[in-house]
C-alpha cells in the first residue's frame, strides 16, 4: 500500500485554453496537480504546459504516445524538455519503445519526469479486449502490461482501481500505480467502464488519482476537488 496520501490530479480536459486557465486560478495552489492531455494540449499548446510549470504547478502531460521507438523517444525528450513531472507511454508499444522511452526522460539528468505507461484504459471492458484481440480479462491484460513496464524500467503504469490491490502487491510499494475512472459515490459514469470511489481506490493502493468531469463539470470545481481531499483524508490507507 502506499504511505503517502495519494495526489489528486485534476485532468484538464477542454476544448477552450481560457476556461483550463480559469479553472486553474480557482483551484488551490499546489493542492492538487494538473493533468493536460491531448484535446487541451492541441488547443493550447506547449506554451499552456510551460506556463504552469513556470507557476509552480505538476503537470502530467498525458498523451499517451505510441509509436516507433525513435518518435517516442523523441516526442519523451520534448516533454522531458517542457519540465513536466510525468509523461505518458502506452505500455502496448513493448518493451523496445518503452526503453527507448526511459533513456529519453533519463537523458534529462536529475530532475527528470516521471514515466509511467497505460496498461488498459479504463473506458475498456473484457468485451473490448475480445474485440482487439487482447488474451485475459483486464486484470491479466494489465498484469502482463505492468510487469513489462517495470522490467523496462518506468516509474509506474496507468490502470483502474481494480487492477490495483494485485498489481501493488506484485510490483511493489514505490511502483506508481495512477487511476484514472475515479467516481465518487452517485457520480455519472460517463464513458468509463472500470470505475471506483476516490475513498476505494486509496484503500486499494492507488498512488496517484485522476479525476476530470466529477470536478471540472461541478457547479463549483474547487468545492468539488475539496469534498474528495476531504474524504480521502477521512480514509484509512
Ligand atoms: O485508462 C485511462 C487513461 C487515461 N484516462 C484519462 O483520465 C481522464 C479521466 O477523466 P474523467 O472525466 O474523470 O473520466 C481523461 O483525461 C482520460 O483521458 C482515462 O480516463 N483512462
Amino acid at each position: 500500500m502506499s504511505q503517502v496520501p495519494p495526489n489528486i490530479i485534476v485532468a484538464l480536459d477542454y476544448s477552450d485554453p481560457e476556461q483550463a486557465i480559469q479553472l486553474v486560478n480557482q483551484l488551490p495552489n499546489q493542492a492538487c496537480c494538473l493533468k493536460v492531455g491531448k484535446e487541451l494540449f492541441v488547443r493550447g499548446g506547449p506554451a499552456l504546459v510551460e506556463r504552469w510549470v513556470k507557476a509552480g504547478w505538476r503537470v502530467f502531460l498525458d498523451l499517451k504516445f505510441h509509436d516507433i521507438p525513435h518518435t517516442v523517444e523523441a516526442a519523451c525528450q520534448a516533454a522531458t524538455d517542457l519540465g513536466v513531472w510525468m509523461v505518458d507511454v502506452h505500455a502496448l508499444g513493448g518493451s523496445e519503445m518503452l526503453e527507448a522511452a526511459r533513456d529519453a526522460v533519463e537523458a534529462g539528468g536529475g530532475d527528470r519526469p516521471l514515466l509511467i505507461a497505460v496498461t488498459i484504459l479504463t473506458s475498456h471492458q473484457l468485451s473490448t479486449l475480445e474485440e482487439v484481440g487482447i488474451a485475459g480479462n483486464p486484470m491479466q491484460a494489465a498484469g502482463r502490461l505492468a510487469r513489462l513496464a517495470q522490467k523496462s524500467g518506468l516509474d509506474g503504469v496507468v490502470c483502474s482501481g481494480h487492477e490495483v490491490e494485485g498489481l501493488r502487491d506484485h510490483l511493489g510499494a514505490q511502483f506508481r500505480l495512477v487511476t484514472p475512472g475515479i467516481r465518487p459515490a452517485g457520480a455519472a459514469q460517463d464513458d468509463q467502464k472500470r470505475i471506483m470511489t476516490p475513498e476505494a481506490a486509496v484503500r486499494a493502493g492507488a498512488s496517484d488519482l485522476v479525476i476530470g468531469r466529477p470536478i471540472t463539470r461541478a457547479d463549483d470545481p474547487a468545492a468539488a476537488l475539496t469534498a474528495i481531499q476531504t474524504a480521502i483524508q477521512r480514509t484509512e490507507f
